[in-house]
């Protein structure tokens, strides 16, 4: 079985609310279907859950085998078919990126999961699970190529619209999500209004982009170019800025 696992930007990232020490955000996410990971399964004989690819942490920290965890209590179908077969992730997802791309795999994999070991999981069964992991699994669950996104992550409603060209720049910056949310906090912190909620979320993605500006579409921009300044470099025309970085994307629809 083979899957890509696409990664995402938002088009807005908008800050609602606290929840303890997490934010509650109000977001645009699209699908950008020309970056993506490819994961597969592999026959073979294993002793303990094997994945294999270039990641930037050791197994057990890794979004795959979190889900891989969460699985195994749902039926012993999972870790008898993990004896059997290893995961191999072909990652071309930066990470540190805001891309998801942890956060793709983690879902990738258990839509994969429930289809090998028949666990006939609903998608809302899986979204919960999902929430679990990280902030943006929920997301990449559903398999939306636009979705609007509030609560911590874990509310994913479809939108409609046009599928859009994205383009990609990834600064070598390796952001730090807990860092940025501190800055945001301390020096930046305001929150969307009820009347802009609204407003955002019924818009095309690429008319909110033709109505902000930068730093106005995501709130996140601010305090990520107080910690990396490196990025002001990459502020330029027309591009805007995806989850806390360190990536940059424009858009261009294909009917232009
Ligand atoms: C903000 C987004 C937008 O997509 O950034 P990117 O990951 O894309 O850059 C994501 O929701 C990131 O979610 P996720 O990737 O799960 O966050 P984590 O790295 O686990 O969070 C690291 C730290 O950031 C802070 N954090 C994260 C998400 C959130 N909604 N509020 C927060 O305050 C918390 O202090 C958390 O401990
Ligand atoms: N399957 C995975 N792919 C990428 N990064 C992962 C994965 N599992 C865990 N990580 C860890 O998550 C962090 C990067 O997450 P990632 O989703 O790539 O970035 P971002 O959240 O900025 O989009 C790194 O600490 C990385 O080691």
């Amino acid at each position: 079985m083979v899957r890509k696992s696409f990664s995402k930007v938002n088009i807005f990232l908008k800050i609602a609310g606290k929840r303890d020490n997490y934010h509650e955000l109000v977001s645009r996410f699209v699908r950008v279907h020309t970056l993506y990971d490819v994961i597969s399964f592999e026959g073979g004989f294993f002793k303990d859950f094997t994945l294999v690819g270039k990641f930037g942490c050791e197994t057990k920290k890794n979004t795959i085998y979190k889900a891989y965890e969460k699985l195994k209590e749902i039926s012993p179908k999972v870790e008898e078919y993990f004896k059997k077969n290893c995961v191999i992730v072909d990652k071309r997802i930066p990470e540190f990126a805001g891309l998801g791309g942890g956060s793709s795999n983690a879902a990738t994999f258990m839509i994969m999961v429930n289809e090998v070991c028949d666990l006939n999981l609903s998608k809302d069964e899986l979204c919960s699970m999902a929430a679990q992991i990280g902030a943006d699994v929920p997301f990449f669950v559903y398999e939306y190529d636009s979705a609007n996104v509030t609560g911590i992550g874990e509310i994913v409603e479809k939108f409609e619209e046009e599928i859009l060209d994205i383009e990609v720049i990834t600064p070598k910056v390796e952001c730090n999500t807990g860092e940025i949310f501190k800055i945001f906090r301390d020096k930046f912190y305001k929150e969307i209004s009820k009347d802009d909620t609204e407003k955002f979320l019924k818009m095309n993605s690429i008319d909110i982009l033709q109505t902000l500006d930068i730093y106005e579409a995501n709130d996140l921009f601010a305090p990520a170019s107080e910690v990396y300044p490196e990025l002001n470099n990459y502020n330029k025309e027309s591009f805007y800025f995806s989850g806390s970085g360190s990536s940059f994307f424009k858009l261009s629809n294909r009917n232009k």
